[in-house]
């Protein structure tokens, strides 16, 4: 067994890197020779090409049989890093075509694709351009000099692409106009690093019969970080942006943009799924990696556009860059990055599913046993396991939707009032008609035992009504990309199992907590990518005496396992690495109850904002510890306010 370390310094685990993902070189076998001869899987950084040959004079490519790799690499990175500019801007002259920025933003669409590894999100977004703006770029199209090339060219340059030609323009309009309509669905960090641009360079791609891009991954741009002295950063690109300007069915056939899975170069090319593209749609998803764990699956998106087999087709393509704090940093990815994109606004959006308890805490002398006391004080809170967190996620800054049964009684009103205050969505909580929502009545004895009792009511209508439609509504919004993670309680599991079971399918992470073991919830922990229970829990669950053993057992690179130990604090696991111990706060304590499940709230957000294991579990301990501070079983905005974890 591993020595435990009281840890401050790892992040992540160290995972062996595949030799051939080294950074930013040549990856022998991919580029060269071999792979000239058709489709070739893994043919990474095979768009990484932003300058044109021919105008910077750079003489080959990876076609080309003049130049060997690292040569090409090298001279195409040299370029890049002088950031020079290429061609010509096209919409100069299209200052007419432009829609008014409200209404092009409310035609927009987004779905997320399916198809794609776990790990991997690539995002379809319809109407970002009206079909007047995308003739009027194909119109713009330019037909020679600077950045042109003619399709014999391309194809002697770039072995997968058959195209009629390829123009480089540096457009800084173009690409401050989709920078406006997508903003929100651009993820704002990304690998640790900033949101810094739309690249102004685009590839314009015109394809007849015949034409096609065979499979490959898009690299990313600069294939060195660029070191960004006035921004005081590292620049690289994440994201490709691949803009369609023309439509499927109308005027192409074939030309479809296919996700697909090759393992190897010149093997068999199977299709995952193909988006026939309309004018105005764009498809955005996360570039070549360079440090998945190995045991994974290839993060990165294989793609191809189709052989069009009638008609011409359109497409520009650009990438997003972002801003890393150091040249490592931003060589590195982050295999959360399944939680990139959210549909519809710039924080991520979680699905929480749980309980909801009212909890009446009347605090008396002594616990009575056949007599009549009077209560010192009665308070009334809006509680229960999964409500506690949703509640605390919402104060952090998270967008909310709520999964829960509750009845329609006063009691239930009180929970959708509380919850509607926190601008919750509400669209997939489960009121039943005629139940009782479930209650609890905690007495709070102040004699020198201390006693706690809790008496607890859950209406047998309540717990049994069938949750089915609100659990499918859920599942399709889970997979139209509306929610960045799920996070469950470990109860409900009748409506929460088939939701995570969709969630691991989609790649959705699945933050979790188990209080009992069953069948159904050793199944939850089996889903779960982030796994936070309490010490015990996490012995049984691993069924192993010693709690270092038992989150070796469960953890894995893509489970992360956390044991909370109350007072003492938690250890957490990810992947083989090592084991990390964060000590819990010291603080005035006034109420323990919730402390546990906003210690989840805190850690399900630290983890979408691509926070490592201490990092995050720190930030959780920081919100639990805030929580103690209060009374009531949900944390107050004023408590993480006074810790620094929401903004005054
Ligand atoms: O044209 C297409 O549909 C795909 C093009 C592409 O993948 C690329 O330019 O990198
Ligand atoms: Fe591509």
């Amino acid at each position: 067994m591993r020595p435990m370390r009281c840890v401050r310094a790892v992040l992540w685990p160290r995972l062996p890197r595949p030799a051939l993902r080294s950074f930013g070189v040549q990856r022998p076998g991919q580029h060269g020779d071999k792979a000239r001869a058709g489709a070739s899987c893994k043919t990474r950084g095979e768009a990484t090409d932003a300058e044109a040959p021919e105008v910077h004079n750079i003489g080959a490519g990876p076609g080309a049989q003049d130049m060997d790799l690292a040569a090409w690499s090298k001279l195409k990175n040299s370029e890049a890093q002088s950031g020079k500019r290429v061609g010509m801007a096209i919409s100069d002259s299209l200052s007419h075509v432009w829609q008014q920025p409200d209404a092009a933003k409310a035609a927009i669409s987004f779905e997320q694709l399916p198809g794609v590894s776990p790990g991997v999100t690539a995002v379809l977004a319809r109407k970002v351009l009206s079909e007047e703006e995308c003739r009027a770029l194909i119109a713009a199209f330019p037909t020679e000099g600077q950045g042109y090339m003619a399709g014999d060219r391309v194809a002697e340059l770039y072995r997968d692409r058959k195209v009629k030609s390829r123009v480089l323009v540096n457009d800084a309009f173009l690409a401050s106009l989709l920078q406006d309509r997508l903003g929100p669905q651009l993820p704002q960090v990304l690998d640790g690093g900033r949101l810094l641009q739309v690249n102004p360079n685009f590839r314009l791609v015109h394809y007849e019969t015949g034409g096609r891009h065979s499979t490959h991954i898009d690299g990313r741009e600069p294939v060195q970080p660029r070191r960004d002295e006035e921004a005081n950063g590292w620049v690289q690109s994440r994201l490709t942006m691949q803009v369609y300007l023309n439509s499927h069915g109308k005027d192409f056939e074939g030309g479809e943009f296919a996700i697909v899975d090759a393992e190897e170069e010149g093997g068999e090319v199977r299709v995952k799924h193909t988006v026939r593209p309309s004018a105005g749609d764009v498809v955005l998803f996360y570039q070549e990696r360079l440090d998945p764990p190995s045991q994974c699956p290839p993060y990165e998106l294989q793609h191809q556009g189709n052989d069009v087999t009638w008609g011409e087709k359109f497409a520009c393509r650009t990438m997003v860059d972002y801003i890393f704090p150091d040249e490592e940093t931003a060589r590195l990815s982050n295999v959360k990055d399944d939680t990139m994109f959210s549909s519809n606004g710039a924080s991520p959006s979680v699905l929480a599913i749980g309980n909801t308890i009212i909890d009446t805490m009347l605090t008396i002398s002594h616990i009575p046993i056949d007599e009549k006391i009077h209560v010192r004080s009665k308070q009334t809170y809006v509680g229960g396991q999964g409500a506690n967190a949703a509640q605390a996620m919402a104060q952090l800054g998270l967008r909310v939707a709520f999964l829960t049964r509750l009845g329609d009684d006063v009691e239930g009103q009180t929970a959708l009032q509380a919850y509607e205050g926190l601008d919750m969505d509400l669209r997939h909580a489960l009121v039943v008609p005629g139940a009782q929502t479930s209650v609890a009545t905690v007495l709070v004895a102040s004699d020198e035992e201390r006693h706690r009792s809790c008496l607890i009511h859950d209406d047998k209508n309540l717990m049994e009504a069938c949750g089915q439609e609100k659990v499918e509504a859920a599942i399709q919004r889970l997979r139209s990309g509306h929610f960045s993670a799920v996070y469950t309680d470990g109860w409900q599991l009748d409506m929460a199992l088939p939701i995570c079971r969709a969630a691991k399918e989609l790649g959705v992470p699945i933050v979790a907590d188990i209080e009992a073991i069953s069948q159904k919830t050793m199944e939850l922990a089996e889903l779960s990518t982030v796994l936070i229970a309490s010490g015990i829990y996490v012995k049984i669950l691993a069924g192993m005496p010693d709690l270092v053993v038992s989150l070796q057992m469960l953890a894995s690179p893509t489970r992360t396992v956390i044991a909370t130990l109350g007072a003492k604090g938690s250890l957490g696991l990810v992947g083989d690495g090592e084991v990390i111990f964060v000590p819990a706060l010291e603080v005035d304590v006034q109420d323990t109850t919730g402390a546990g499940d906003t210690y989840h709230a805190g850690y399900a957000v630290a983890f979408l904002r691509g926070q490592g294991l201490e990092e995050a579990m720190t930030f959780a301990t920081t919100a639990a510890a805030a929580k103690c501070t209060t009374p009531g079983p949900a944390v107050t905005l004023a408590a993480l306010q006074r810790f620094g974890l929401a903004p005054s």
